[in-house]
């Protein structure tokens, strides 16, 4: 007996485009897998996968074109470990796979996975680059959100986080430089982005590029995200960051991202999840590693201009669990 693999791509407009230091987003292009078994239960999973590691829509279906085959009844997130690389089309793929599993057994995701219960958490709101008063105009109109993420470059740093701190005084702040730093320009940064209250910095350098943080003694802790990919990252991580940000599309899915949390906090990293994006589909798996996690960055959902039909409830901030019939 085999799984049935359905292949669907879709592009997410986001409601307004989104610049970060490596570019404007207009959209999300994502990839959906449903599996499907002999006695018509299905399971599915979305995925963006990680364009900055050359994944793209046409790759990660071909990825998955080819090890359709070996699918079966009793395929496990062990065999697809060792079938496909940590990126987004496994991610798509375990992730249907758990949806399948919970779907056939009639218990949810989470208990699977061995949580007693789940509770919702807080996400993070993104702030893109852009001038003076669009980036104001956003920053008022999230007064409501209780964390925001503001994005930087080389060049856009603290006027961004200035433009956000005066629109919304109340907000918790951490920046995302996506790369774009380097060792002197963050420790110039440093000072004043503790004294504007920025709590916690994410990828400052270029991935590959981390020793530069050697002996570093920063008073914000500093999160991996570009340079944090599954769990084999984490040994050139140590003493240069605080904080992991995993992500499903990187780490390759929701049995690696569990994975992750355990060996990170055994490591004693900090944890936050986040998202490349799309739509609450990619979110309800990522909300479990949500439930470990001192920073949610899920706001995927929140930046495109419409969600799936059983869409993750957003009460401002705060998400809640998924529906059985999105996923899990
Ligand atoms: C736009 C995201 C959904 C917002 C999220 N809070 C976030 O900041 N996530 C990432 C950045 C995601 O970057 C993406 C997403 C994507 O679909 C395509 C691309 C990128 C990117 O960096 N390069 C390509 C264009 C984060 O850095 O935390
Ligand atoms: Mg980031």
């Amino acid at each position: 007996m085999t799984l049935e693999l359905q292949i669907a791509t879709e592009c997410l407009p986001l409601s307004e485009p989104l610049e970060i230091a490596c570019g404007v987003l207009a959209s999300i292009d994502v990839i959906v897998v449903t599996l499907r078994d002999a006695r018509g239960h299905s399971g599915r999973g979305e995925a963006a996968g990680v364009d900055y590691a050359g994944e793209s829509l046409v790759s990660m279906t071909a990825q998955l074109a080819a090890i359709a085959p070996k699918l079966h009844a009793e395929t496990s997130a062990a065999e697809l470990m060792q079938w496909l690389p940590a990126g987004g089309a496994r991610n798509a793929l375990d992730c249907a796979l758990w949806d399948l599993r919970a779907k056939q057994s009639g218990q949810r995701a989470w208990t699977l996975a061995g949580f007693r219960t789940v509770l919702p958490v807080t996400t993070a709101y993104t702030i893109g680059l852009g001038k003076e008063a669009d980036v104001r105009r956003k920053a008022r109109a999230a007064r409501h959100m209780p964390l925001i993420k503001i994005k930087a470059d080389a060049i856009r740093h603290l006027d961004m986080v200035r433009f956000v701190k005066e629109e919304h005084p109340g907000a918790r702040l951490v920046i995302d430089a996506n790369q774009a730093w380097d060792r002197d320009l963050l420790e110039q940064l440093l000072p004043e982005l503790y004294a504007l209250g920025v709590e916690l910095i994410e990828q400052p350098v270029r991935m590959g590029e981390d020793a530069q943080l050697d002996g570093l003694r920063s008073p914000i802790p500093l999160a991996a995200d570009e340079s944090c990919t599954d769990r084999s990252s984490l040994p050139d991580l140590l003493g240069r960051y605080q904080y992991i940000n995993i992500k499903l599309d990187k780490c390759g899915g929701l049995s690696e991202g569990l994975a992750l949390v355990k060996a990170a906090q055994e490591l004693g990293f900090g944890l936050m999840v986040g998202c490349m994006g799309g739509s609450s589909l990619a979110m309800a798996p990522a909300f479990l590693v949500a439930q470990d996690c001192s920073y949610v960055d899920l706001d995927g959902p929140l930046l495109l201009a419409a969600d799936r039909p059983e869409a993750m409830a957003y009460a401002s901030a705060q998400l809640s669990p998924p529906e059985v019939a999105l996923w899990g």
